[in-house]
């Protein structure tokens, strides 16, 4: 399932944020989103998953985001955000089953699949012991969980997440990479961390000042030269001879 977003902007007031971004994400891949704090990268995710309503077009295979009911887009569409707060308090297996509400009928009630398809999500993110929790008693990597095992809930046929790893200890971020990159569906996702963007990522967009300034497969965009450019950081890039993958040292900032 594709996604193709055209032309998209969006203004807040009389400032342009979102600047006539398009981007691609063919079937089954990960694609990254990247750039410095204020770029536009929520902005722009939030007009893709209907939060903000942009000028453009965003279509999911033939499906146009834009013009469909949310109830429509949530049967395909996941998405982790960046804040998870709750007013209400939910336990962990109530806030996890909200994920199946997009299959449901308006009266119908939970059954032995939502139950199983719930306890599989949460044994997925090592949560099957929280499932009686409070949501809201969970640290910010734990409720970070809860909301990934969420979507897994949802089987969704899309993927978008906002700083996914936002908040977790280094064995939770490659988990939660992992775990979403085996669903083997399309993601689109922003990320800070530059070294698990040019692990995971088949594909980049960076973006500065609202606009998407390069795109392309990781060894392309994460040059010393875009980094500098973007992030106003001095580094050198190196294959790290461990892993054999991308390494990136940080100097000093400009
Ligand atoms: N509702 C709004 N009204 C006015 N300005 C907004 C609004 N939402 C976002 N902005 C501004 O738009 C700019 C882009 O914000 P956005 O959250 O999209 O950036 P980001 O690239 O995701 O940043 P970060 O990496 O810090 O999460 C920021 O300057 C922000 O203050």
């Amino acid at each position: 399932m594709e996604l193709n977003a055209r032309h998209l902007s969006v203004s807040f007031s009389d400032a342009d944020i979102v600047k006539d971004v398009s981007l691609k994400v063919k079937s089954k891949q990960f694609v990254g989103l990247i750039g410095p704090n204020g770029c536009g990268k929520s902005t722009l995710l939030k007009s893709i998953y209907k939060v903000i309503k942009p000028r453009g077009e965003v279509f999911l295979a033939d499906t146009d985001l834009i013009k469909s009911s949310p109830k429509e887009v949530s049967k395909k569409l996941g998405v982790v955000g960046q804040f998870n707060e709750l007013s209400f308090d939910f336990t962990v297996r109530e806030m996890v089953m909200m994920g199946r509400t997009p299959h449901k009928g308006l009266l119908e009630t939970d059954n032995d699949k939502d139950y199983s398809i719930v306890d599989e999500a949460l044994h997925k993110v090592n949560l099957a012991a929280y499932a009686s929790r409070s949501y809201n008693s969970l640290s910010g990597g734990e409720k970070q969980r809860v909301i990934l095992a969420r979507v897994l809930a949802q089987q969704p046929e899309f993927l978008i997440l906002d700083e996914p790893t936002n908040h977790l200890d280094i064995k939770y971020q490659l988990q939660i990479l992992n775990i979403v990159r085996k669903l083997n569906i399309g993601i689109l996702a922003a990320l800070h961390d530059l070294t698990l963007a040019a692990e995971y990522c088949d594909y980049l967009y960076m973006m500065k000042k609202g606009e998407v300034i390069a795109s392309g497969i990781p060894e392309e965009i994460l040059t010393k030269e875009l980094i500098g450019r973007v992030f106003d950081v001095n580094c050198e890039i190196y294959r790290n001879p461990v892993t054999g993958g991308l390494g990136i040292a940080y100097l000093e900032t400009y």
